[in-house]
């Protein structure tokens, strides 16, 4: 871990929202501290924040998702601009500054659209900005040719660490990593520390999102996790109640589910 010079750490809405519905200021606060402590290191750091949609249910005081698309659309319109609010509040705290970038799909396959994000990425990190990113799900649909949504933020974190060559992505859940079994269903389920390969029993062994709020569950982790070894960089997978377990991922604690290439992992214990 010593290495890593750029990383992106990506947030789950089980993270960042209580189960009654309110914003875990606490841990918006401590990833705000965290994050603002490894720029001040010299990392660079892009921030993948879900919770718009779970926010903007919030300030409506909904408790249920609803499952018509514009209500979705315009609860993540309502959510996102608040949580920019709390996040720039809290960053503000530490003297960090952040900024806003919304995707789709298209705008990523698209080569000009592409350029005009990687150049505006690169940018901001240059000037020690952490880039908060999120879907821009008020004009993302499902769409067959013209493809606008990236489905859930767990493949859009994956895409923004490939592009933007970041050496690891920290995926913060709210779970401790990846078991060998959903162990919310079943209490013999054990941590797996390390992954070498994403496998059909990998995939049997993930299933689907573990509260109202959640969308993809460890099937889109895992996805993932496949995309981030296929470029040979690393990604982990930790419970994000208390982000300030990134400081200890960074000092090569063992911590959640490390995902890493066989050959990535031959050559660390070589050095
Ligand atoms: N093999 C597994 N290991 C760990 N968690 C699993 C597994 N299979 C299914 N899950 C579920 O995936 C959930 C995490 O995904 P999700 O609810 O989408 O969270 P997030 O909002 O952080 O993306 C866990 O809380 C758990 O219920
Ligand atoms: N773009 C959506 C996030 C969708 C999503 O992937 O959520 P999650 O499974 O909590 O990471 C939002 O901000 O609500």
């Amino acid at each position: 871990m010593e290495n890593v010079q750029r990383l992106v750490v990506k947030i789950g809405t089980s993270s960042l929202i209580h189960p009654n519905g309110k914003i875990n200021l606490q841990a918006i606060d401590q990833l705000s501290y965290t994050l603002t402590g490894l720029v001040n290191e010299g990392k660079q750091v892009i921030l993948v924040s879900s919770g718009a949609i779970g926010v903007g249910m919030g300030q409506l005081g909904l408790t249920k998702r609803p499952r018509e698309i514009q209500a979705q659309q315009a609860l993540a319109s309502i959510g996102q601009s608040e949580l920019m609010t709390v996040y720039q509040q809290r960053f503000a705290v530490y003297g960090q500054k952040i900024s806003q970038i919304l995707l789709t799909h298209d705008v990523l396959d698209f080569p000009e659209s592409r350029e005009h994000v990687h150049h505006t990425m690169e940018q901001l990190l240059e000037w020690g900005v952490i880039p908060v990113v999120n879907e821009n799900d008020t004009v993302a649909v499902d769409e067959l040719d013209h493809r606008t949504r990236f489905g859930d933020n767990d493949q859009l974190s994956a895409i923004v660490a490939t592009r933007s060559n970041a050496d690891l992505l920290v995926m913060l859940s709210d779970i401790d990593g990846f078991y060998t079994k959903n162990p919310h269903k079943f209490a013999d389920a054990k941590l797996i520390d390390v992954l070498h390969e994403i496998t059909e029993d990998s995939v049997r062994r993930a299933g689907g999102a573990g509260t109202e709020l959640g969308t993809g569950g460890m099937v889109t982790k895992l996805k993932a996790a496949q995309s981030i070894l296929a470029n040979n960089k690393m990604m982990v997978l930790a419970n994000g109640a208390n982000p300030s377990i990134i400081f200890k991922i960074m000092n090569n604690e063992p911590i959640g589910t490390l995902f890493v290439s066989a050959q990535k992992d031959e050559d660390k214990e070589v050095i």
